[in-house]
């Protein structure tokens, strides 16, 4: 597939998303000039410290003027406020983008405000890490990972072939799915598993008063693994649980159900029914392992081995 290139990008937000795909896209070279502009003037002063971009601007209306391709990457509840600032500086034709980590809510918010000759094409890259901000991104974040598309009916293809291929440049494994399909599935497979660390992790704190600090002192990695989740960014995970809030709550209301069939199984002894569980839950992360999903190694690790390149 031939390289894709844009004479313009806007990248509305630089925190973790939108800082590794303006240095991929500086690496890659996808771009003749990358304008960033975000909410807050020290956050743009550091994108600019960093040399992120070609050009930084205060404000995100002048920042897509004229762009080929402007990417949101904001927190989900910020993006019907920016749609509404770019909407009347949009150039015709030009392709308009997100990562936000929930669909539906995103395309109730922007595709109002979305000029008819501009492209809107909803999209959610599967890769992350507990850090925030700009010093927060690494080349190679994307490497490997899926980019889930959720198209809206009457999609030009042509655009969509071309954002497509943008993140494959930037490594990434694409697939499509309806919005409301994509947020059960996240609702599962990402939000859930933020907010039982969330939870467990707030537990424990609250035990400290009873258990005399053991909780942290001891914590084993167990524990520490779900402290790495639980340091997650409070605005990003607050407005993805707003953001998403019926399929978090059914995937809730199934995970409450069977933590309290585990519990019932504990209380009276049944291992048969305990190890049943365990024996059928170590196969899927085997199965995870063999489709070639590293999970033995996690997004710090591989930016721990860009910095030594
Ligand atoms: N962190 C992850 O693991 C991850 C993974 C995939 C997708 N996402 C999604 O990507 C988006 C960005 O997440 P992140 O991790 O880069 O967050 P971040 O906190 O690192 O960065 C957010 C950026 O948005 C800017 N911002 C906030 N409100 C704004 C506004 N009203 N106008 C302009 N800029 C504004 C901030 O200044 C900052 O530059 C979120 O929607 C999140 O759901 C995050
Ligand atoms: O690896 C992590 O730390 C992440 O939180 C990344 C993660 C995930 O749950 O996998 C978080 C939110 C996203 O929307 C996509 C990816």
């Amino acid at each position: 597939m031939t390289k894709p290139h844009f004479d313009r990008i806007a990248l509305i937000g630089i925190g973790l998303i939108g800082s590794s795909i303006a240095r991929d896209v500086k690496e890659l070279g996808l771009a003749r000039e990358v304008v960033i502009s975000t909410r807050s003037a020290e956050t743009l002063k550091r994108a600019e410290e960093l040399a992120l971009g070609s050009r930084y601007v205060a404000s995100a209306a002048d920042a897509v003027k004229d762009a080929d391709l402007v990417i949101v990457s904001v927190p989900v509840g910020a993006s019907g406020l920016v749609a509404e600032q770019i909407a009347g500086s949009l150039k015709p034709g030009a392709i308009v983008t997100d990562v936000g980590s929930t669909k539906a809510s995103v395309i109730a918010q922007m595709a109002p405000h979305m000029p008819e000759n501009v492209h809107f094409i909803p999209g959610h890259p599967l890769a992350g890490t507990e850090k925030s901000g700009p010093d927060a991104g690494f080349i190679g974040l994307f490497r490997d990972r899926w980019c889930i598309f959720t198209p809206l009916p009457g999609t030009d293809q042509a655009a969509l072939d071309r954002l497509k291929s943008f993140w494959t440049a930037l490594g990434s494994r694409i697939d499509e799915m309806d919005p409301q399909h994509h947020d059960k599935v996240l609702a599962i497979v990402s939000h859930l598993p933020h907010i039982i660390a969330y939870n467990i992790v707030g537990t424990a704190d609250d035990l400290e008063t009873v258990t005399e600090s053991e909780v942290i002192k001891y914590s084993a990695s167990g524990f520490r693994d779900f402290t790495r989740l639980a340091a997650s960014d409070p605005t990003m995970w607050r407005d993805v649980c707003l953001h998403n809030k019926d399929a978090i709550l059914e995937m809730l209301a199934r995970f409450s159900e069977d933590l309290a069939y585990l519990q019932r199984a504990i209380r009276w002894g049944e291992g048969d029914k305990l190890f049943e569980l365990f024996t059928r839950t170590r196969a899927i992360r085997r199965s995870i392992v063999q489709a070639g999903q590293d999970v033995d190694a996690p997004d710090f690790g591989r930016h721990a081995l860009d910095q030594k390149k």
